[in-house]
């Protein structure tokens, strides 16, 4: 089980900073995801992570030992990219040995070893296949056999189930996760989908702009994010810009509403953001005095049968509220009504 450290790490590409000033601290044995949008730097640091591609300043470390110069084949990462990236001319049992062969290890071991990770990866019978009879989602299970032939010290994915359909992915999420857990090892995955991000991770660095936002459990990332690029790149979220106190209150739009105070307020007016989660949020009719609310209109209510999603505007914001499909709304488009703000809403410093 491996650590993955990163120090003051840059990545420049002429005087463009594709990663800036990056300081990870990665537990071992852990699964880890990589969350950004496109072009915020997650591969770019994967290609690093992995020895693809040299940090421009900065180090790297595995366990503690330096491994910046070190070129990929002698980090001892297993890799897997989107587009599996077997060789056609090989069968099944061969790619996955590849590594092995290249050792000049005996052909019945090498044999032996690709059976084993056959078994591990649920496809038992298809060593003597052709790569090319296998289905998508098959391919994607060799190569990560293959990665896992030599026992990696780290296992790094790029994408790994971007190329398949849906249903398959969620299923292959599921699947990564009890291998990952099997296996203990360390495991990074590169994804723009934060939703594979949260059923997946022990750990999710979330970057934007070549910088890391922030480093966190799925439900600390979602319950308090530290920014607000991370709250609107993960789950909805409205924010409400105000004043923090640190008397516990927030002062928005003439209001003082209730929330508990975070340790950055001062007693002194410091700007915040309010980040408010759809299933958060309660309406209730203006007649019923509730306090700690702010007035707003229904625009829109949309039932999904499983749950009640409804928007409401207070000028400039929006928000959207969940409500359980089980009983009447008793509210429409167009009512007016108080949206009840928790004391739990989550403020970031803006
Ligand atoms: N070899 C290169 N030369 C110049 N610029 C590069 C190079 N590789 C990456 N970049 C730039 O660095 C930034 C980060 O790229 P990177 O591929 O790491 O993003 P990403 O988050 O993985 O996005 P995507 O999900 O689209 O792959 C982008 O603006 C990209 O254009």
């Amino acid at each position: 089980m491996t650590t993955l450290t990163l120090e003051h790490v840059w990545k420049r590409f002429g005087s463009f900073e594709a990663l800036k000033d990056i300081n990870l601290n990665l537990p071992s044995g852990k699964m880890i995801t990589f969350l950004g949008p496109s072009g915020s730097g997650k591969s770019t640091m994967f290609r690093l992570v992995a020895g693809l591609d040299d940090t421009t300043e900065g180090t790297v470390r595995f366990d503690g030992e330096d491994v910046t110069r070190l070129p990929a084949h002698k980090r001892n990462v297993g890799m897997v990219f989107q587009n599996y990236a077997l060789f056609p001319h090989l069968n099944v049992w061969e790619n996955i040995s590849y590594g092995l062969k290249l050792q000049k290890r005996p052909k019945a071991e090498r044999r032996a070893r690709a059976e084993e990770l056959l078994d591990l990866i649920k496809l038992p019978h298809i060593a003597d296949r052709s790569i090319k009879q296998l289905s998508g989602g098959q391919q994607q299970r060799v190569s990560i056999a293959r990665a896992l032939a030599m026992e990696p010290r780290l296992f790094l994915l790029d994408e790994p189930l971007s190329a398949l359909d849906a249903k398959l992915r969620e299923h292959m999420q599921a699947e990564l996760c009890d291998l990952q857990q099997t296996l203990g090892i360390t495991t990074i995955v590169v994804t723009h989908d934060q939703r594979e991000a949260m059923t997946m991770s022990d750990v999710v660095v979330v970057i934007d702009q070549g910088e890391v936002q922030q480093v966190g459990s799925p439900l600390e990332i979602y319950r308090k994010p530290a920014t607000p690029f991370v709250a609107d790149f993960v789950g909805s979220s409205t924010l409400l810009e105000g004043i923090a106190r640190s008397d516990g209150t927030f002062e928005f739009n003439g209001q003082s509403l209730k929330v508990t105070a975070p340790d950055w307020a001062s007693r002194d007016l410091t700007p915040g953001l309010l980040c408010l989660r759809p299933e958060q949020l309660h309406l209730a009719p203006r007649s019923a005095q509730t306090p700690n609310a702010i007035d707003v209109d229904v625009s829109l209510i949309r039932d999904l049968g499983s749950e009640i999603e409804v928007q409401a505007r207070a000028g400039e914001y929006e928000f959207l509220v969940k409500e359980s499909s089980g009983q009447p709304l008793g509210y429409g488009v167009g009512d007016k009504m108080r949206l009840h703000i928790p004391e739990t809403a989550h403020l970031i410093r803006a």
